[in-house]
């Protein structure tokens, strides 16, 4: 089933053309990557599927009450706000609800723990954000991303400046969520890509290029 669709996507910054007609549909249970040199548009792309961006032309359709997980650029994130761990993830959970002094609801403690769990980030889960190394945090940020138990994973450039070890890690976790749901990745790791054979678009301003993988999720075939 096609759970994100694009239509002939077109955006604008300032009038500058950076996505121009974008045809893209993703199935559930699909592991799309999405290569491209900087600039390309690959972190628009993405806002624009998330309706962070708005198209200039074109139709971008989600599926009835699709959950994203969106896992933002690590190396952006402002490590200097004095939060936990635990505290981090929990967040992906309680959106636009005010938590001050109420403290969390045990439906969200229990789902945070599983998923610190999951990552095993047991160890890790008090500590303030800002005494974390780059494979800790980037480990952080899928687990807010997944306390929410979203449908889809959208991942822009998670194993950027990580060693091997951790870059192993983040990929274990993203095939395992894989076995029944979607992910969308934004990725510079070549040599993962042809490890694994995936789905891939290269882009630039334009899909330059589509690879189907000889793994991919057929419309309609259930498990
Ligand atoms: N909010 C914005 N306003 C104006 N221009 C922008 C904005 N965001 C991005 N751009 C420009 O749009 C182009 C595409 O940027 P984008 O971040 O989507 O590319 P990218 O492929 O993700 O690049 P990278 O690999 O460097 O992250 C770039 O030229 C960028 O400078």
């Amino acid at each position: 089933m096609e759970i994100i669709k694009l239509e002939s996507v077109s955006v604008r910054y300032n009038g500058d053309s950076v996505l121009d007609g974008i045809d893209l549909a993703v199935q559930d249970r699909e592991f799309l990557s999405i290569i491209g040199p900087n600039g390309g548009g690959k972190t628009t792309l993405i806002k624009t599927v998330l309706g962070l961006v708005k198209p200039w032309s074109g139709k971008v359709t989600l599926k009835e009450n699709l959950k994203i997980g969106y896992v933002p650029q690590y190396t952006k994130f402002d490590r200097n706000f004095p939060i936990s761990v635990f505290d981090v993830i929990i967040s992906g959970r309680i959106k636009n609800k005010i938590i001050c002094f109420r403290g969390y609801s045990k439906e969200d403690k229990e789902a945070t723990e599983r998923v610190v769990k999951v990552l095993k980030l047991e160890h890790i889960q008090k500590k303030q954000i800002g005494s974390l190394s780059g494979g800790q945090l980037q480990k952080v940020l899928i687990g807010r991303a997944l306390v929410g138990n979203p449908e889809v994973l959208i991942l822009d450039e998670p194993t950027a400046n990580l060693d091997v070890e951790n870059k192993r890690e983040i990929y274990g976790v993203l095939h395992d969520f894989n076995k029944d749901k979607a992910v969308v990745l934004i990725t510079h790791d070549l040599e993962y890509l042809s490890e694994n054979s995936r789905d891939v678009i290269l882009l630039n301003r334009k899909i330059i290029y589509r690879g189907e993988s000889v793994n991919r999720p057929k419309e309609g075939h259930n498990h």
